[in-house]
C-alpha cells in the first residue's frame, strides 16, 4: 500500500535495496525522495538513521530541492562502521499549513479570531509534544495568540519569529506519519574510500640489472625493497601495493618486452603464478620468507603504510593446483589446456581457472589463500581480472570476508563494460579501477567524473591510478614532465582514492613501440632498479610534487571525500576548474568550512589563460562575494570574486589548488 503521505523514489538504494549503499564514517551523503500529498495540506519529510545497535536518530528535515518538484533531499552522516539503516518519514504538517494560511488571511482581516483560536490550539498540542526545557516558548506563544487586548497581527506574529520556525523543525507536530522501509547502508572503514596507492615490484629494489647483458640479473629481496618505504611513506602514501610475490613458472615464461623467450636469467612477471617451489599460498624463494614479508608488512605499518597484495586467480603451467587439481583447467579436445587471454592482450604464460568445474573445491582452496595473507596482516587485496570469474563466486568469497573481518578491502581490477564493473562494486568489491588514464579533455573528465560522483557513488568507489605496469597513457608519453603533473594533480584531487605505480615520478615514458602503452623494458618481464637518490638531487623527480598533493589531502577533509565534488565554468575547453567542500561542522554559519578549489591547465606544452566563472554556492559563497585564494603549490594569495582571470604556465606550474576563505589576502 502506499501510505498515507505518498513517498516514492527513495535515494541511494542499490537495485531496490539488494545490496546496501556505502559510505564510510563522517561521510555526509544526500537522501532523497519524491514527497507530495493529496489537496493543498503542507508536509514535512525526514530521514532517519539507525546505528548499527538499533538506535534510532531524530529525523533530518528535508527540504524541497527544487520549489514545485516535490523532491526532498536532507544530508545525514553515520558516525561509525557497521551496519545502519535509514529510512524516510512524512507527515502533515498542520502549523506550516497554519502560518501559510494565517499569514494570508489575518493581515487582510479574514476570519482572524478563528485563525488565532487554531493556532492556539495548534501549538497547545504542540506544547505538550515538546521537551520540558522548550515547553515555556510554545505555551509564551499559546498565551499571545489569545491575547485579546493585543492586535491581532502582532499576536500572529508573535508565533511567526524565528526563534519559534527553528523550535518546530526541531520539534515538528506531525499528522499521518508515514514510513518507508528501513534502507541498508553499509559504512566501512575510512581506506575504503580514501587513501594513497604506490605500487611497486619488490624485486626491483636492490636488484642488479646489467642492461648489457654481461652480468646475471640479481633479484632483489623484500629485506632490500625494505629500504625504499621510508622514500615512499616521505612521499604521503598509505598503501603499498604489491604484484603478485609468488614462485614464478618458467614453463613458457616471457622474456624482455613481452616476447615469448626467456633466457635462463629473466625473472618472467609475476602474474605467471605457480612453480615447483609453491602457488598462491607460498613467496617466491628470491623475494625471502614469511619472515622477511612479516617484516616488509611490519615496517610499513610503522611507517604509518598499509601492504596490499595482488590477488591473481591464474596458475603458470608449473602451479601445484595443475597437477593436483586438474578438473580446475578446461582441457582441450587434445589434452592440452588453453593459455588465458583479455582480448586482444594474451597471457601464454599462465593457465585460467574453470570455477564452474569443481566450485567448492576453488572457492575452499581460494579462501585458504586469502585467509593466509590476512594472517600475515594483509588488510587489503587488488584483485586480477575479476570480471572474468563468476560474479557469485565474488559475492560469497567477500561476503565470507567481510563477516569475520570487515576490514578487510578489495579493489577491483576490471576494465571492462559499466554493468560488470558496476555490479562488482555491488556485491561486495569496495573500490574499483576506473577509465581515469584514458579521460584527458576536460569534457571527457567532467562527464566520467559526474558518472563517479553522481549515483554511482552509492556504491562504487573510483581508485584513480594516473599510470600501471599496463598503462603508459599517449599524454604521458608525448607531454613532458607538465604532462605528470597534470595528472597527479587531477588524480590526487578529483578521487579521494588515487595511485602511482612507480616510475611515474622519474617521467619514465618510453614505450615499447609507438602505439603502444606497454612500457619499454618493463618491469613485468625483467627487474628494473632506479637511481631514486640521484634523481631527486638533480631534479628529475616529481616525488616533491607528489608529497605536497598527498598532505593536502591528509590536511583537508573536503579532499577525502568524492561525492561533493563540482565543477565551475571556463571560457577555455583546456582548462578544467573544480572544487571540494566540506561546511563547517561547529554549527558556525558564517564559516565556509574546508574548501579546495582546482584550476588545471591541461595542455602540458602551451601556456593557456582563460576566466573562471564560479558557482559561488557550490564554495558556501553568496553570488556577488570577495573572496581569499591562496595557493598552496606557489604560496601566492589573491582576492576572487565570481568571474577571475587564471594564465597558467606549464613550464613553471600547471596548477591552481587554493584553499578558500573569508579572511584578508
Ligand atoms: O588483463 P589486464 O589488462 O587487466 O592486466 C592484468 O592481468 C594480466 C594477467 O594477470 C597481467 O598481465 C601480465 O601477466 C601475464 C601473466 O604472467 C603476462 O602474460 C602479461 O604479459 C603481463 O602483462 C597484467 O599485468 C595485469 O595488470
Amino acid at each position: 500500500m502506499i501510505g498515507r503521505i505518498p513517498i516514492l523514489d527513495v535515494q541511494p538504494v542499490v537495485d531496490c535495496g539488494r545490496w546496501p549503499a556505502r559510505a564510510v564514517p563522517h561521510e555526509t551523503f544526500t537522501v532523497s525522495a519524491t514527497v507530495f500529498r493529496e489537496g493543498h495540506e503542507m508536509l514535512g519529510a525526514g530521514v532517519v538513521l539507525r546505528d548499527p545497535e538499533g538506535h534510532a536518530g531524530p529525523p533530518a528535515l528535508m527540504h524541497e530541492v527544487t520549489p514545485g518538484t516535490d523532491r526532498y533531499a536532507a544530508e545525514v552522516t553515520p558516525s561509525s562502521t557497521g551496519t545502519w539503516h535509514f529510512r524516510v518519514e512524512a507527515w502533515g504538517d498542520p502549523i506550516a499549513h497554519w502560518w501559510h494560511d494565517a499569514g494570508i488571511k489575518i493581515p487582510r482581516g479574514q476570519d482572524t479570531e478563528l485563525m488565532l483560536e487554531e493556532g492556539a490550539r495548534l501549538f497547545e498540542r504542540l506544547a505538550r509534544e515538546v521537551p520540558r526545557a522548550e515547553r515555556a516558548a510554545v505555551t509564551s506563544v499559546v498565551r499571545a495568540l489569545r491575547e485579546t487586548a493585543i492586535p491581532p497581527l502582532m499576536r500572529f506574529e508573535a508565533a511567526d519569529t524565528a526563534e519559534i520556525h527553528a523550535l518546530v523543525e526541531r520539534h515538528p507536530l506531525r499528522e499521518h506519519v508515514t514510513v518507508t522501509e528501513w534502507q541498508p547502508l553499509l559504512v566501512q572503514r575510512e581506506r575504503a574510500l580514501y587513501g594513497s596507492w604506490y605500487e611497486m615490484f619488490p624485486r626491483s629494489e636492490g636488484a642488479s640489472y646489467d642492461p648489457m647483458g654481461r652480468r646475471a640479473p640479481q633479484s632483489g629481496t623484500f629485506r632490500s625493497a625494505m629500504k625504499r618505504l621510508p622514500a615512499i611513506a616521505e612521499m604521503g602514501f598509505d598503501v603499498v601495493y604489491l604484484p603478485p610475490i609468488h614462485p614464478i613458472g618458467s614453463q613458457f615464461r616471457k622474456g624482455p618486452n613481452n616476447t615469448l623467450h626467456a633466457e635462463p636469467h629473466d625473472p618472467g612477471s609475476p602474474w605467471a603464478i605457480g612453480s615447483e617451489d609453491g602457488g598462491h599460498d607460498a613467496i617466491h624463494p628470491q623475494l625471502g620468507g614469511f619472515a622477511d614479508f612479516d617484516a616488509f608488512v611490519d615496517y610499513a605499518k610503522n611507517l604509518g603504510m598499509e601492504v596490499a597484495l595482488d590477488l591473481a586467480l591464474q596458475c603458470s603451467p608449473d602451479h601445484p593446483w595443475v597437477k593436483e587439481h586438474p578438473e580446475w583447467f578446461t582441457t582441450r579436445a587434445d589434452g592440452s589446456i588453453a593459455y588465458a587471454e583479455n582480448p586482444p592482450k594474451k597471457y601464454q604464460d599462465i593457465y585460467p581457472l574453470n570455477f564452474d568445474n569443481d566450485p567448492e573445491g576453488i572457492y575452499a582452496e581460494v579462501e585458504r589463500v586469502v585467509r593466509l595473507w590476512m594472517d600475515h596482516g594483509v588488510r587489503i587485496f587488488r584483485v586480477d581480472n575479476p570480471h572474468t570469474k563468476p560474479v557469485a563466486f565474488w559475492e560469497r568469497l567477500l561476503a565470507s570476508i567481510a563477516e569475520t573481518d570487515p576490514d578487510v578491502l578489495f579493489l577491483a581490477e576490471a576494465f571492462t563494460r559499466p554493468a560488470m564493473m558496476h555490479t562488482l562494486a555491488k556485491i561486495g568489491f569496495h573500490q574499483s579501477y576506473t577509465y581515469f588514464t584514458w579521460r584527458n579533455s576536460s569534457q571527457e573528465l567532467e562527464e566520467y567524473l559526474h558518472e563517479l560522483s553522481g549515483p554511482a557513488a552509492a556504491y562504487m568507489r573510483p581508485n584513480f591510478f594516473v599510470n600501471t605496469p599496463d598503462i603508459l597513457h599517449e599524454y604521458l608519453q608525448h607531454g613532458g614532465p607538465p604532462a605528470f603533473a597534470v595528472r597527479a594533480v587531477l588524480a590526487s584531487m578529483l578521487s579521494p582514492t588515487w595511485g602511482v605505480y612507480s616510475g611515474y615520478e622519474l617521467f619514465e615514458n618510453t614505450p615499447v613501440r609507438p602505439g603502444s602503452e606497454e612500457y619499454r623494458d618493463s618491469e613485468k618481464y625483467q627487474f628494473r632498479p632506479r637511481d631514486w637518490e640521484a634523481a631527486e638531487r638533480e631534479g628529475r623527480s616529481l616525488a616533491p610534487l607528489i608529497s605536497t598533493l598527498n598532505s593536502l589531502r591528509r590536511a583537508h577533509p573536503a579532499l577525502r571525500r568524492l561525492r561533493n565534488l563540482r565543477f565551475h565554468n571556463v571560457d577555455q575547453p583546456e582548462l578544467i576548474c573544480f572544487s571540494k567542500r566540506v561546511p563547517p561542522t561547529d554549527g558556525n554559519a558564517a564559516g565556509l568550512g574546508d574548501v579546495v578549489l582546482v584550476v588545471v591547465n591541461l595542455n602540458p606544452h602551451q601556456v593557456r589563460e582563460a576566466t573562471v566563472h564560479l558557482d559561488m554556492p557550490a564554495l558556501g559563497l553568496d553570488w556577488p562575494e570577495e573572496f581569499v585564494v591562496r595557493d598552496e603549490l606557489s604560496g601566492g594569495s589573491y582576492t576572487w570574486r565570481q568571474s577571475n582571470y587564471v594564465r597558467l604556465d606549464p613550464h613553471t606550474q600547471s596548477a591552481h589548488i587554493f584553499t578558500v576563505s573569508r579572511g584578508e589576502s
